[in-house]
């Protein structure tokens, strides 16, 4: 219908991510936030502590969602459509269940979300959908109408979410000394997660080995090196790798680590590596400490030149793919068969989490997908 806006059903668009303190008196209330009910070492959770003292208790995090919402309200404006974006966290504040009232009171009713997550697991997809559904019972709870909430596809592989890192990781190439570039090898970043997160990671008919979570990383790895090997004419050899690992030791979770890879690529010979961070949409914490800081300090420990390319964050690219996600989103729930952008082999992602996809240890209600309980 022509008097529809361009977004309709949607009546708002909600960034939803981690959050992360602000200052030094933030810190510890953040870290019990984030691990309550988790199981984390307390001996881990001074480290981390730690990690976040070294930045004067900040964390990067809230600054680059703060751009981010800024390049996407741009975005929009520019190209005409009106939908009010607001942002909301899990861990810290703005909370999630205060941005949802407020989203409430200003008369929203259907909502859709982007995560700062692009890809299938616990913690970056079924765990943001447990906090929504959670916000909602809030809402409930108050006697306030609940609006309808659904959650954007995966973006690991739109092709804005592609082209950055390509860019970034050429960038970061034409960083290293000149005689080490052409023979650098290329360490792709991502959280690790427990193994047995990643073979359930994504929907049931892809569970098993390392799941959805492994899958659509290889799939990024795969493209952004072959869009490398065509700007630079050089096939540099590349590896999936993994960093900020928690937990207790005797739990499995996705090797290698960054660190004890740098140091055996090291001891077979490796000129130089690359680390292209293709598991976090911004460079927060888990990049600036576990990347800059500690990997940087045992590559220059083992004589091995590194450099480090930056994150999505908030290239206008980045903010256009969001806006095409939005427009594809709400033309599929207005009967329409819009065109679904996918680089890579595994083609678009389901827009609706299936019952069983990214399950959760214990069962909990969550919301924006097939199992949600809320309509
Ligand atoms: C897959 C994944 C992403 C990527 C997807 C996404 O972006 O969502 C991610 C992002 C982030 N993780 C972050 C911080 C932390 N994650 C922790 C703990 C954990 N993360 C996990 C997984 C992930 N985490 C897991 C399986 C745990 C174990 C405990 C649990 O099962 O929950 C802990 C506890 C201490 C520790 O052990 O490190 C902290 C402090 C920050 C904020 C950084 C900042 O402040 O700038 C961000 C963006
Ligand atoms: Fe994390």
């Amino acid at each position: 219908m022509s008097d529809q806006p361009p977004s309709a059903p949607y009546d708002a668009l909600l960034l939803l991510s981690f959050g992360g303190p602000e200052g030094p008196d933030d810190v510890v209330p953040f870290l019990e936030n984030v691990t309550r009910g988790r199981g984390i070492p307390r001996e881990r959770l001074k480290e981390v502590g730690q990690h976040y003292f070294l930045f004067g208790g900040v964390s990067p995090i809230n600054e680059q969602n703060r751009a981010l919402l800024a390049a996407l309200r741009a975005d929009f404006a520019a190209n005409g459509l009106e939908l009010p974006v607001y942002w909301g966290n899990r861990n810290w504040a703005p909370y999630l269940t205060d941005t949802l009232r407020e989203m409430a009171a200003a008369g929203h009713r259907r909502v859709l979300t982007l995560a700062t997550s692009a890809y299938a697991s616990y913690s970056g997809c079924r765990q943001y959908r447990e906090n929504l559904a959670d916000a909602l019972a809030a809402l409930a709870g108050e006697g306030l109408p609940v609006p309808r909430v659904d959650k954007l596809r995966h973006y690991f592989n739109h092709p804005g979410f592609i082209e950055p890192m390509v860019d970034a990781t050429v960038t970061a190439l034409s960083e290293l000394p000149e005689e080490v570039r052409p023979k650098a090898r290329l360490a792709f970043t991502t959280h690790s997660i427990p193994t047995a997160a990643a073979d359930t990671s994504g929907p049931a008919e892809g569970h098993g080995d390392g799941g959805a979570y492994v899958a659509q990383h290889l799939d990024v790895v795969r493209t952004i090196a072959a869009a490398v090997r065509e700007r630079t004419g050089v096939d540099h050899p590349w590896d999936l790798v993994y960093q900020s690992r928690s937990g207790a030791p005797h739990i499995p979770w996705l090797e290698p680590d960054i660190c004890d890879h740098l140091e055996e690529v090291h001891r077979a010979g490796a000129a130089g590596v690359v680390m292209v961070p293709i598991g976090f949409v911004s460079d927060h914490m888990e990049v600036r400490y576990d990347l800059d800081t500690e990997a940087t300090a045992k590559a220059a420990e083992l004589g091995l030149p590194v450099a480090r390319a930056g994150t999505v964050g908030a290239d206008p690219r980045f903010a256009a793919a969001v806006r095409e996600l939005v427009l594809e989103r709400a033309a599929t729930e207005r009967g329409e068969r819009p065109v679904r952008c996918a680089l890579g082999a595994l083609g678009p992602s389901h827009d609706l989490c299936p019952v069983g996809c990214c399950p959760a240890r214990t069962p909990r209600p969550a919301a924006a997908g097939a199992d949600s309980p809320y309509a």
